[in-house]
């Protein structure tokens, strides 16, 4: 061997032995580091016999407590689960570690999507749904907010239903140019069946298996596993409720008569097009796939906020009046809130309200299940590759610590707000922006956050204003004319939503009236 070949081999030889050295040091110094505390597990059934079957944040929070630690870990049905219990776990592991805690299970029921084209879908959303870009959202906003207002006033006892046709009829629209003007109709009429068949309400074993996605492994035959049956039902349903609308959007830009929106800026950006009309090629199945994801990822979620953004209003009047004040003073009684008034600087107070419900009864109090791809350690533990990494939320949104010292089980907007002097202005409040912002936990974590984040609070901003600002939401009245105050009872499942209550939307006066059917002339979107 001449003598540069004998120093590269010595280098590749060292290199190596190195590597080997680092890898058995590590690995076995993993193997000796204990799992995370929790409950004593049972020899074959680990905690499976642990695990509540509702408001499992609850029991979390208490196991965190009990041993005393932010992170936990629990067998069920033979995979590893680690339970986050702080603010610091959640962002030292699934932000600040994303590149290794964005995993995902490829779940059949799931709501979102899962699998190998998690990388394109996203890109997808990157590249044509962009946070900057409010012009593909927010006109359409605007408008499904009129549409909405104005249902309110012709039968505000359907407020519920009114609430999902915005919702959907939004989705529609940025997704696929598509205007959808019936309650009735077939779109929405698939993509409700749809959701129906994913909510948690109606199946509880759907939300185990999404909170707990090894439970998609147990047999068929397996007492409770009706989810399993939901599941397929579910793969029917969903590719019958994303292909028309989708085909739709590619005949219209055959024919050259497409209507922007991000199906459209997607598909013009496929270098290779099925050229037959009712047939996708790979790179437009992606983008049926990606488009199909918004109404699942984004109707009910918003829903979800909305419904209990209500539910605040009737159970807090001194609060909804504060809100109103605080929208007559800034935008006045001649127009309807505007996009550029939902700035937390501008309208504050509103900014607080919505950061209090989103806080106070979190959409989804467990996030999104991540998955970590290698062997990992954090804080003297180790955390198998694999494991299913559970943020709880509810605990998070729920610590005195970074929430107190106002009660943090009561629902109190000022916590968020700090007096100012600005008297000139009228203002009285400003955000404290010490505060941990809300937004930054609802919308999940690191490389897997919701892609549709800035929809959804621009979407849930302009409503909760249109509707403070044209209405007084109040309890319903029983036949002595006294009001029926409705409970603060939830329904346990990923989705947190209220149980179903009913409520008073009454315009606030005649002045208000006429702004919601002027607005809806202007923008040519008659009922
Ligand atoms: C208030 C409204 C919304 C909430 C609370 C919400 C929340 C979330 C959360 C927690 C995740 C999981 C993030 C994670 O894994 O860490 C997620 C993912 C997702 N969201 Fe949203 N979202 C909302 C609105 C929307 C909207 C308006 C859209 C689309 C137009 C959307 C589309 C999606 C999609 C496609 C995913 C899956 C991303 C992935 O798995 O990589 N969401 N969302």
């Amino acid at each position: 061997m001449d003598e540069p070949s004998s120093i590269a081999y010595l280098i590749l030889m060292s290199t190596f032995a190195y590597l080997v050295f680092w890898y058995t040091r590590t690995r076995g110094l993993q193997q000796t580091l204990p799992l995370p505390p929790g409950p004593k597990k049972l020899p074959f059934l680990g905690n499976n016999l642990d695990m509540p079957s509702s408001f499992q944040w609850n029991t979390f929070s208490r196991w965190a407590e009990q041993f005393n630690s932010d992170i936990l870990h629990l067998r069920i049905a033979g995979g590893d689960y680690i339970i986050l219990n702080s603010h610091k776990a959640v962002t030292d592991l699934l932000d600040k570690r994303s590149g290794i805690y964005s995993g995902s299970w490829d779940c059949d029921i799931l709501v979102l999507p899962y699998g190998e084209d998690l990388k394109a879908h996203r890109k997808l959303f990157q590249q044509q749904f962009h946070p900057n870009d409010t012009a593909l959202h927010q006109p359409h906003e605007k408008k499904a907010t009129v549409v909405f207002l104005n249902n309110l006033l012709d039968t505000p006892d359907d407020w519920l239903a009114h609430m999902k046709h915005m919702a959907g009829a939004l989705i529609f629209q940025i997704a696929y140019g598509i205007h959808i003007k019936h309650k009735d109709d077939p779109n929405i009429v698939a993509a409700e069946k749809m959701m129906a068949v994913l909510s948690a309400a109606g199946i509880p074993g759907a939300f185990l298996v999404d909170v707990f996605p090894i439970l998609k492994y147990v047999p068929y035959w397996f007492p409770g596993a009706s989810f399993k049956r939901k599941a397929r039902e579910w793969n029917g349903i969903q590719s019958a409720t994303v292909t028309p609308p989708f085909m739709e959007v590619k005949q219209a830009m055959a024919n050259g008569n497409a209507e922007d929106c991000f199906s459209l800026r997607c598909l013009r950006n496929v270098k290779n097009p099925d050229p037959r009309p009712d047939r996708l090629s790979s790179e437009e199945e992606i983008i049926k796939e990606t488009a199909g994801t918004m109404y699942e990822g984004g109707a009910d979620t918003g829903i979800t906020a909305l419904r209990t953004f209500l539910l605040a209003m009737i159970r807090f009047p001194h609060v909804q009046r504060q809100a109103q004040e605080e929208l007559d003073r800034v935008v006045g009684k001649d127009r309807l809130p505007d996009h550029e008034d939902l700035d937390k600087d501008t309208l504050p107070y509103l900014r607080a309200v919505i950061y209090e419900c989103l806080r106070w009864q979190p959409i989804l109090p467990l996030a999104f299940p991540h998955l970590v791809d290698v062997d990992d350690t954090y804080k003297g533990y180790h955390i198998p590759k694999g494991s299913t990494v559970i943020s709880n939320l509810w605990a998070i949104f729920h610590d005195e610590k970074i929430y107190g010292p106002i009660d943090v089980h009561t629902f109190e907007p000022k916590r968020w707000l700090l007096k100012t002097s600005d008297v000139e202005r009228g203002e009285k409040w400003k955000i404290n922006t010490n505060m941990l912002d809300p937004t930054t936990l609802t919308f999940g974590f690191g490389r897997r956050v919701c892609p549709g984040k800035h929809m959804g609070l621009s979407s849930l901003l302009i409503n909760a204003a249109s509707l403070l600002h044209s209405f007084d939401i109040t309890p319903p009245l029983d036949e002595f004319g006294e009001p029926v105050m409705p409970k603060i009872e939830y329904i346990s499942g990923m989705l947190y939503h209220p149980v179903a209550f009913e409520c008073c939307i009454k315009p606030r006066s005649e002045g208000h009236v006429a702004l919601v059917k002027q607005a809806l002339l202007e923008l040519g979107v008659g009922p």
